[in-house]
């Protein structure tokens, strides 16, 4: 899509100027321009080169798309972060993933967002896209004079739908509070917006009365509706839930996610936000553009005439088979991308600069060297291009660039596409004419910050007039529907819509009597299924809904409709460890019960006192061993035998013991703690050789004695008890 050549060529320009420590030329501007910027950058761009280096804002300007994925893309590491101005904190910015510095939150929160709006999930949002844009050519068919109204109602309306199965219209205080806060972010990103805070930054301290200071009154307001779209939605959802009115991935998630509640809440305030004034502009341009340019809006009814035939709307299983159509789009997009400067990077290290870096996307989309003819609308373009209209859409720069480009890109592609090619099936767009039959015209200007078109008139002449036919029936003639089904899914063929008409009619009565039951439709290829629920490993924080499903027929036997029903669940599934136990806790107690005579007191007595008995035998033998080891005990025992010298026979091993005497033994040394230590005498030299001399000749008798074998601590103990008898003081 770009000249490599002459990327390569701007960046080595860029990086020896940085080298010598200079910057791009560019205008040494006070003021930045605030109507159009866009052009005036480009005419800077075609003064001073491809970078345009502003000293005064320190920001340096790219008008090449080359350029911009060298620095964005290439080097996104570097060019990833955004300006957390105070003013953008006063805003609410500072849980908006878009204009959150690059950091570690950022990452969670930009990792939660694409988990819901991958490529891979967006499917989940088909039914509400369908709904949404059948809705919009309901509305356009009914009311055609309000085209603006019914354009922010799509966009405004698309995510309370999609991501919490809410019906909030452009009619809601919610709604028009969201659309009414854009602005002012759109202010606070770009430069020179609020010029009395830039000259004096110092005004951010003063009150909002302070002169000069209407910024922070407008600033502070937007912070509260951003608050409230963090509250409100989820928590209505939630009640809708719980209910068992209404489904809404938003919750589930967050039932699933416990953990990640904020971000997933931060989430859908993003989404709200970020999709209403890009969508409303993509599609006003596309409506607009079909008013100026009748014959690609013929070539592309021709088409969808051929492909899908005029008896039905156009589905995303037809988007590969309809490659005009889809240059149509692209060709809106690169005309008229949304968000025409992108918004601003910032380098979060010295590289070449330390700087913003806005790319000036619509400038991009406009390079003569890429684009011939380049302010043309012509989706031809787009056909003969080498990759064909259906390359990826990370080449549509619209969307942004690198680690930031929009992550609701999927989702915002598919919502575009889906309504360019319901509106060429369903309409004719063309001029409107005044009283004398004169076509008026279109002035095709747009506003600032998000490209809008300024309001228009167009004339829409009914297609397919039968298949709207229906639906605007279905709308004026069940409104019961309305806030429980909604009169929303044209299926694809018209028969199917016929039996979904019949289908819904059988379910009505049921339906409006029970609030419980939602239906969604499953004509559409690629919806996702209800998915049984897996087993969770948390105890839920709210009251988790089990899901019955029931499937209509049409006469063919092919599933029309499903029935969801949500009930409470009777209890929250506990977990495995819990479950064993409580196992072996009722079985401890049945044994308790079965195997224990005694009342409890009774047992702990009992355990007491064979503790008591345990402890006892360990003291005697720790009694019996103090008596072999301890050489004051061998003194003692020494200072005896001397006196019963030479009457050291096998009599002597006592072995079989004495009832009485290890008791006395006992008793002795409790009185003394000492052995031999009774009557408090030492030994002398002598009587302590001759005491040894004797244990010496007793240890072999000690260990050949069988019981020794057996029992050895007993077998010591007993020969300690025997010697010790003769010397128990009397
Ligand atoms: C036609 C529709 C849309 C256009 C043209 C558009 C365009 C953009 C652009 C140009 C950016 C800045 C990219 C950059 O810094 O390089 C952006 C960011 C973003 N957009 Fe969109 N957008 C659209 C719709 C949406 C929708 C529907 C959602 C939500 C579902 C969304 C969510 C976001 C988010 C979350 C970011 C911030 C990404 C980040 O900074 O990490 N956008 N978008």
């Amino acid at each position: 899509m770009f000249d490599i050549k002459m990327t390569k060529k701007t960046m080595h320009r860029f990086q020896s100027s940085a080298s010598k420590g200079s910057y791009p030329p560019g205008p040494k501007v006070v003021n930045m321009p605030t109507l159009d910027a866009w052009v005036k950058y480009r005419d800077w761009g075609n003064k001073y080169g491809d970078l345009v280096y502003l000293p005064r804002w320190n920001t340096l300007i790219t008008n090449d798309a080359g350029v911009a994925i060298d620095l964005l893309e290439k080097r996104a590491r570097i060019y990833s972060d955004r300006a957390m101005s105070p003013i953008m904190k006063l805003c609410g910015g500072e849980n908006l993933l878009s204009v959150e510095c690059y950091s570690d939150k950022w990452r969670k929160d930009r990792r939660v967002f694409q988990q819901t709006f991958r490529q891979a999930a967006i499917g989940q949002f088909y039914p509400a896209q369908y709904n949404k844009v059948h809705e919009f050519l309901r509305e356009l068919l009914l009311t055609p004079e309000d085209l603006t109204q019914h354009v922010n109602g799509l966009s405004q309306g698309l995510i309370p739908k999609a991501l919490y199965g809410l019906d909030i219209g452009p009619e809601d205080a919610l709604a028009s509070k969201v659309a009414g806060i854009i602005d002012t972010f759109g202010k606070a990103l770009l430069s020179g917006s609020f010029p009395a805070y830039e000259w004096f930054p110092f005004l951010i301290f003063m009150p909002s009365w302070f002169p000069g200071c209407g910024f922070k009154r407008i600033a502070n307001e937007c912070g509260k509706v951003v608050e409230e779209i963090y509250t409100v939605p989820f928590d209505l959802a939630m009640n809708n839930m719980q209910n068992g009115t209404r489904t809404s991935p938003i919750v589930e998630l967050a039932m699933q996610k416990p953990q990640d509640i904020k971000e997933i809440k931060a989430m859908g305030t993003m989404s709200f936000i970020g999709a209403i004034d890009t969508t409303m502009s993509s599609i006003s341009s596309f409506i607009l553009v079909m008013c100026l340019h009748p014959n690609a809006q013929t070539k592309g009814q021709e088409e969808i005439d051929r492909v899908i035939g005029k008896d039905r709307l156009p589905t995303f299983e037809d988007r590969r088979h309809l490659p005009y159509v889809e240059a149509i789009y692209r060709e809106v997009m690169r005309l008229h991308p949304p968000v025409p400067l992108g918004f601003p990077h910032i380098s979060m290290e010295d590289d070449s600069y330390r700087c913003a870096v806005v790319a000036n996307i619509w400038a991009m989309n406009r390079n003569p060297n890429v684009y011939q003819d380049p302010d043309r609308f012509l989706p031809e373009r787009h056909l003969k291009s080498a990759a064909g209209p259906f390359e990826s859409i990370d080449n549509i720069y619209a969307y942004g660039f690198g680690r930031r480009v929009c992550a609701g890109r999927y989702m915002a592609d598919n919502t575009i596409w889906l309504t360019v090619a319901s509106v060429l099936a369903a309409f004719t767009m063309g001029k409107a004419k005044d009283g004398n039959g004169n076509e008026i015209d279109i002035p095709g200007k747009f506003t600032n910050h998000f490209f809008r078109p300024v309001s228009f008139l167009a004339v829409k002449l009914q297609r397919i007039w039968f298949l709207l036919q229906s639906i605007s029936e279905c709308q004026d003639s069940q409104p019961a529907w309305r806030p429980i089904v909604g009169c929303h899914l044209a299926p694809p063929f018209l028969s199917s819509l016929r039996y979904a008409f019949e289908a819904r009619a059988t379910l009505r009565e049921k339906t409006v009597s029970d609030t419980a039951t939602i239906t969604i439709f499953t004509h559409y290829p690629s919806m996702p299924k209800v998915r049984s629920k897996r087993s969770t490993s948390h105890n839920a924080s709210v009251k988790f809904t089990t899901v019955k499903s029931q499937f209509l027929e049409d006469d063919s036997g092919s599933p029309v409709a499903q029935t969801v029903e949500y009930e409470s669940d009777p209890a929250p599934a506990l977990k495995k460890k819990d479950k064993h136990q409580i196992k072996r806790e009722a079985f401890l107690q049945r044994l308790e019960l079965t195997q224990s005579p005694y009342s409890k007191s009774h047992q702990r007595r009992i355990k007491k006192k064979a503790k008591e008995q345990i402890g006892h035998g360990l003291e005697e033998i720790r009694t019996a061993l103090e008596s072999v080891d301890d050489s004051r005990a061998l003194s003692t025992i020494a200072q005896d035998a001397s006196a019963t010298a030479g009457k050291t026979d096998k009599s002597q091993m006592k072995v079989d013991g004495d009832e009485d005497t290890p008791k006395s033994v006992h008793q002795s040394k409790v009185k003394s703690n000492q052995i031999g230590e009774g009557k408090g005498a030492t030994l002398s030299n002598t009587q302590r050789k001759n005491a040894l001399k004797i244990e010496r000749l007793r240890y072999p008798l000690i260990l050949s004695n069988p019981q020794f074998g057996s029992n050895p601590f007993q077998t010591i103990r007993t020969h300690a008890q025997n010697t010790l008898i003769k010397h128990v003081p009397t």
